[in-house]
């Protein structure tokens, strides 16, 4: 396997992956096990400045067993979906030679090779901001680039689809498309590119981190729930899902906005229908979820076409789509308006893209304070200081990319253990 330093080498790559947000929904699978949908779903790749998860992977004969951590902590590999990644890419591992390490690893090799995982989300993990798709995307990317991976994207999607259904968007960046699929063992069901990153530059995203705590259901138990027990999930997923990700197509071809934001809405509004309609009922939003939807529905009614779209996935956080950087700063405007932050530190509560405050012309909390009320709205009196925790203002981005400079794996490259360990 090795030629002369036997034992002595760790091999190791870092990879960076970015999260997404679904604005055509994935809510039920057909197969739990392989994680096949019951639809199409269509996502936007958020910058991975703002919202990525890197990871590094080593193998060495030195290793005894898988081992994997998360955020510094040492997490169980033995689960069926870390499993299933690990065993889908070591079947398509080449062989590999690295004469001047005197490292050589044949095809069946990696087989008996055990890995170390070392990874690091640069946002809250299992927040409902899709720490576990950037995670899956990022693990199956960085393995295949250790283990000398040939295969193409699609089929990457197709095994970080095995870890979580919505890891699959986040291999390829821009705007994204989960094919479903037709065939039972899965291999049609892969990500497909719609447009990069580069397509529609103008749109600015802003998320409203409404709370950082776990999350009570789980989007694989929900959906497992609404699966069961949901009439609206089967009309949704076989007479609404298939016009609308068409017409999702067409919208984001022709940087049409209007059609953009209402399909968007409109889709984010009936997969919490369907958790509505869920027996017993999932409510992933809350009081603070819901006026930030009556201040977006109002001041889009007001322009007399939308300037914002938003979006909820498993949770009360708003995802708000704005259609340039002056609609994204006035909208902060109003957004602070009603939620102002709880102390004098302006540049925590908005992080990410912090240019945009200044954009918004606010540079100070005194800067919030004397906003004036959004006029279309007709409750002005009430603030709801607290109710946000922070806002990320961040953009489309690009798919996983390989980290190179050394300095910044996870792992020690003598011992493969997590640095600093
Ligand atoms: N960087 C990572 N690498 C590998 N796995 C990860 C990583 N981050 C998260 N995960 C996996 O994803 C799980 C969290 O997924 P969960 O669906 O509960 O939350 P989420 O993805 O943040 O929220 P949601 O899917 O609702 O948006 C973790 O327990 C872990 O198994
Ligand atoms: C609401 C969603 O975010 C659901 C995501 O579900 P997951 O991909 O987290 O579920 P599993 O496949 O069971 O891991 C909508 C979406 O991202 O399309």
């Amino acid at each position: 396997m090795a030629s002369e330093a036997e034992g002595q080498w760790v091999l190791m790559a870092t990879g960076q992956s970015p999260t997404n947000i679904a604005v055509i929904k994935y809510w039920g699978k057909r197969d739990e096990a392989l994680i096949l949908p019951v639809n199409d779903s269509i996502s936007v790749t958020l910058d991975p400045d703002h919202l990525s998860a890197t990871t590094t992977v080593a193998v060495s004969p030195a290793f005894s067993s898988d081992r994997m951590w998360l955020n510094g902590k040492e997490i169980s590999l033995s689960g069926g979906r870390f499993q299933s990644c690990l065993r889908e890419i070591r079947k398509r591992a080449c062989d590999f030679e690295d004469e001047k390490k005197g490292i050589k690893i044949k095809k069946e090799d990696w087989e008996k090779l055990h890995v170390h995982i070392a990874s690091y989300n640069n946002f809250p993990t299992a927040a409902g901001l899709a720490s576990s798709a950037a995670g899956f995307a990022c693990l199956v990317f960085t393995l295949g680039k250790l283990m000398n991976v040939k295969e193409d994207y699609g089929e990457l999607s197709s095994i970080a689809r095995q870890g979580s259904g919505s890891a699959c968007r986040s291999i390829y960046g821009g705007f994204v498309k989960w094919c479903m699929g037709k065939k039972d063992d899965g291999s049609d069901s892969i990500a497909v590119q719609l447009a990069d990153e580069a397509h529609w530059k103008d749109l600015v995203i802003i998320i409203a981190v409404v709370s950082s705590k776990q999350k009570e259901t789980s989007s694989t138990s929900g959906m497992r729930d609404s699966v069961e027990t949901s009439p609206l999930l089967q009309y949704r997923a076989q007479t609404v899902v298939p016009s609308r990700v068409l017409k999702m197509e067409e919208a984001i071809k022709n940087h049409d906005f209007e059609s953009f934001a209402k399909l968007t809405c409109a889709d984010s509004n009936q997969f919490h229908a369907v958790c509505l309609d869920t027996s017993p009922p999932i409510f992933y939003m809350n009081d603070t979820s819901h006026r930030i939807i009556s201040l977006v529905e109002k001041w889009n009614q007001s322009e007399g076409s939308p300037q914002v779209a938003y979006t909820f996935d498993a949770g009360p956080n708003a995802v708000l789509i704005a259609r340039n950087r002056k609609t994204a700063a006035l909208l902060l405007q109003k957004l602070l308006y009603y939620f102002p932050p709880q102390d004098k530190d302006l540049s925590s509560y908005l992080v990410g893209d912090k240019s945009i405050l200044s954009d918004a012309e606010l540079h100070s909390t005194e800067d919030v304070e004397a906003l004036p009320a959004p006029p279309e709205m007709k409750i002005h009196d009430q603030k709801f200081k607290g109710d946000v925790s922070y806002f990320i203002c961040s953009r489309l981005g690009a798919g996983p990319k390989v980290v190179a400079d050394e300095s910044h794996a996870l792992l020690d490259s003598v011992t493969g253990l997590p640095k600093g360990m």
